[in-house]
């Protein structure tokens, strides 16, 4: 059952390979499904289409994202698109079968779907009984290429949960170590293969293996793969345990805003970790895409696992679940438009203004009174989620075996206190690096180009958005999606994660966390009309207090717009900000302003550091 650690390496040096390590982006939109929302009053609003004056060049297409909710248009350019009509068999037969081809030729291949939470990832991949996915028609092929070859198939299914890797293919809850040998190959430790020669075995062995997997109920979906599942398809010729090729079909986690989720607890630390180790495969997509000298695989369990199976002359396919279809309910990025207190918004904005001009910024200074709030300004017009899963069980489908409590209690051991940090354990020669850090952010790297570019810019230019010689594009389109995914597409909650003291200033959620639990439980912002009488408020004291929670209230405003507005040079301006934090605030406000102090963690920053990083800055103001 163990498998052998041979395998061939991956060839890097040919101008093919060159374009071979390429990873293709093809897009699947997935329908609305009438069982989503509850209002049928709120019609879905189409957010992708093709820009049919593109499609055709090279094989690519445009795909014009539009958000009617945000006056968001973007367009992509990407390899193929799939529409709700296209089934998982002509997304197979298109993209997938060469790849198939090549795993009986010395390449890898590896497919993978990638995408919002709840935008049909599983669905592409698994299928169901009555509509098979991409791993049981592939698995069909290759068991009939093995008839005619003479070739033998084997499979291995493991996951990957929070960075640490689990078989599935073993009744227990196996875990498997990840080891390098002495020339980088990186090998699996203990992880089974099953020799599998008919549909039939496949079928029954892979349905154990989902039974396994994890997945839980989400405030996004009923039933979320909370883990990567990698089923692996190997070729060997028969004769010798070398593998001629294999095939990775990744059903990845998706993406999740914590903010919408609600999840807390063990699913806020899941959701962390997956959407790191999917940052960290964007890089790696961005590095091949781009021939970038150093790909970074090593940056999460996942690309390092996937090293010899991303790039080299290995072939890949990824494919982005969209949902084609945007509610009200669905819609992200609105929330409560903050009240403002003017007079004190005005007082900070000056202080804030005569405290960056004292230290020469100037342009911050301009930017900030030139933009206002950057943030947006709608009002949720729900506040409750709305989609509801079909609830199938299928051999195919996602099981529940392992949801919530059960699979808190099965897990627990591995949230005491995160993974081991720069250990090492050496096994027959093998390593295994333990050098996955907590913040996984801390390592975002630097130079992220920024793919946006407007739909009308685009067609102002009247050029296809990436050269047709290489795939930087598609490369582009990953980043794009994956901020797209987050930002647009993904159904909205509007569950936000609580936060301390939260129940004290649960009506200014930017500056909860900088109040401490000491200050007047009376509401912050007691303004009368004319911003200057105190409601039931009377000593000097309570005035006092009250005012400087709203002075403390409108600087973490002011401090909020200044992050969400400034350009690099600016932020590198503030106390506290040098370049990784201020790249990573250039890209993560991309992707959603910064609404609160405590999104500054998203970047990897803990909540005291958060907490420093402001009251730095506040001090700065009285230096
Ligand atoms: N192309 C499709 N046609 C019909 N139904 C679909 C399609 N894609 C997805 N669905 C349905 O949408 C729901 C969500 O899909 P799925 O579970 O595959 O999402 P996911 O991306 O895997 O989510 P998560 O990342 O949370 O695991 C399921 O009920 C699934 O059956």
């Amino acid at each position: 059952m163990e498998t052998p650690s041979v395998t061939k390496s991956p060839k890097t040096s040919s101008k093919q390979s060159d374009d071979a390590s390429k990873v293709r982006v093809v897009v699947r939109v997935r329908p609305f499904l009438s069982s989503e929302v509850l209002d049928k009053s709120k019609n879905p609003i189409c957010c992708a289409s093709v820009l049919d004056s593109e499609h055709g060049f090279n094989d690519e297409v445009a795909v014009y994202l539009k958000d009617q909710f945000t006056s968001r248009k973007e367009c992509y350019k990407l390899d193929s698109f799939f529409r709700e009509e296209n089934s998982v068999n002509e997304i197979f037969h298109k993209e997938v079968s060469p790849l198939i081809s090549g795993i009986f030729h010395g390449c890898n291949g590896t497919v993978f779907a990638y995408g919002a939470t709840g935008s049909g990832k599983t669905h592409t991949m698994q299928g169901t009984d009555e509509l098979p996915g991409i791993m049981t028609l592939s698995m069909s092929m290759v068991l009939d290429m093995c008839e005619m070859s003479g070739s033998i198939a084997e499979i291995s299914y493991y996951e990957v949960y929070m960075d640490r890797c689990y078989d599935l293919l073993q009744p227990k809850d196996q875990e498997i170590l990840v080891l390098d040998d002495k020339e980088g190959q990186v090998h699996l430790k203990g992880l089974s293969r099953v020799s599998v020669s008919t549909m039939s075995e496949f079928h029954q062995v892979l349905s154990s293996g989902i039974q396994r997997r994890k997945v839980a109920h989400t405030g996004l979906n009923d039933v979320s793969s909370r883990s990567h599942g990698v089923l692996v398809i190997v070729v060997t010729d028969g004769s010798s345990p070398v593998v001629n090729g294999k095939l990775n079909l990744i059903d990845l986690a998706g993406n999740e805003d914590n903010r919408r989720t609600g999840n807390e607890g063990i699913r806020l630390q899941e959701s962390v970790k997956i959407n790191q180790s999917l940052f960290a495969l964007s890089n790696v997509i961005y590095a091949l895409n781009n021939n970038k000298s150093r790909v970074p695989y090593r940056e999460s369990k996942l690309t390092r696992i996937l090293q010899d199976s991303l790039g080299g002359n290995s072939h890949s396919l990824m494919v982005a679940c969209l949902f084609s279809f945007s509610v009200p309910d669905y819609q992200l990025y609105f929330f409560d438009p903050k009240e403002e207190t003017p007079k004190e918004k005005i007082d900070m904005e000056s202080k804030l203004r005569t405290w960056l001009e004292s230290k020469g910024k100037t342009k911050s200074t301009q930017r900030m009174g030139a933009f206002g709030s950057p943030l947006p300004s709608k009002t949720p017009l729900s506040t409750n989620r709305s989609v509801k899963k079909q609830s199938s069980c299928q051999s195919y489908t996602k099981t529940k075996g392992c949801t919530d409590q059960g699979l808190a209690d099965g897990r627990r051991n591995l949230f005491k206190s995160g993974a081991p940090v720069e250990s090492s354990i050496e096994m027959n020669g093998l390593v295994e690096d333990k050098y996955f850090k907590e913040d996984m952010a801390t390592t975002w790297k630097a130079s992220l180009p920024e793919p946006k570019a407007s739909f009308e810019d685009e067609l102002k230019k009247e050029k296809p958005i990436c050269s047709p010689s290489n795939n930087s594009g598609a490369s582009s389109a990953i980043r794009a999606l994956h901020n797209s995914l987050r930002k647009v597409l993904s159904p909205i909650s509007n569950n936000s994660i609580m936060r301390p003291f939260e129940h004290i200033m649960s009506k200014d959620p930017i500056c909860m966390v900088f109040f401490d639990p000491k200050t007047p439980k009376a509401s912050h912002v007691l303004t009368s009309e004319d911003g200057e009488g105190f409601q039931g408020t009377d000593t000097p004291l309570d005035k006092y207090n009250i005012r400087s929670s709203s002075l403390k209230s409108s600087l973490v405003h002011e401090y909020l717009d200044f992050l969400n507005s400034a350009s690099k040079e600016e932020l590198l301006k503030l106390k506290g900000i040098g370049q990784k934090r201020a790249e990573h605030i250039l890209h993560l406000r991309e992707t959603t302003p910064l609404k609160s102090l405590y999104d500054l963690e998203k970047i990897g920053l803990s909540s005291k550091q958060v907490n420093d990083l402001f009251r730095r800055a506040a001090r700065g103001i009285f230096d």
